[in-house]
């Protein structure tokens, strides 16, 4: 943390601050803990976060969580990206704790990212998890590195998705998800 501390106090000082200034006092401080909480996925593992929810159960329709809240820094200027993430996943005799699927998703956004490898790490963490016979996974985002600076396009958003397992090669399962995400 202290490592950290002053790296803010020196990025307060090359933009021509008084890091001395009171509303200034404690920003290295703040900004410090902050960077730590939004990268604490690096903290975590996958065994942790599903922590033994995984239930036995023969319903073998698919599971879908839509509109997860998606909150994560891009890997190349540490600018944020906001959005939602849908997964979906075909379960072979279990099933995983619901909140789960959210912490999957939290893990590994909480780290530095470009969105393609986000995509993909949460769709084979979940395909992993609960040994599924495919796993759907679609972010939409908006890219602050894109707004506040660069090209400023503040109305352009990406979407990204990651098919794996029948989700990949039927065509049905496939459009049942894209289906059930657009209703
Ligand atoms: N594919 C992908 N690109 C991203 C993501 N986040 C940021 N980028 C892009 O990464 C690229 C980095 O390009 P560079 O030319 O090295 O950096 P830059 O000069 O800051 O680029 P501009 O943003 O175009 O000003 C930019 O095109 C960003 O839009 C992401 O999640 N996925
Ligand atoms: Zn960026």
């Amino acid at each position: 943390m202290d490592t950290m501390k002053t790296a803010y106090l020196n990025i307060l000082e090359s933009v021509g601050e008084d890091p001395e200034r009171d509303g200034l006092r404690d920003t290295p401080e703040r900004a410090a803990k902050a960077m730590a909480f939004l990268t604490h996925g690096y903290q975590q593992t996958l065994e942790e976060v599903v922590n033994g929810a995984i239930f036995e159960s023969e319903s073998d329709e698919m599971v879908i969580v839509k509109n997860i809240e998606l909150y994560s820094l891009c890997e190349h200027h540490l600018l944020p990206f906001i959005g939602k993430c849908h997964v979906a996943y075909l379960p072979r005799g279990k099933v995983i704790g619901l909140s789960k699927i959210a912490r999957i998703v939290d893990m590994y956004a909480r780290r530095l990212q470009i969105q393609e490898s986000l995509t993909h790490q949460i769709a084979t963490a979940v395909l992993e998890v609960t040994g599924g016979r495919g796993v759907g996974v679609i972010i939409e985002s908006q890219h602050m590195c894109m707004m506040m600076r660069g090209v400023q396009k503040q109305n352009s958003s990406m979407t990204t998705s990651s098919m794996l397992g029948l989700f990949r090669k039927d065509i049905n399962t496939r459009n049942e998800f894209l289906q059930l995400v657009k209703d």
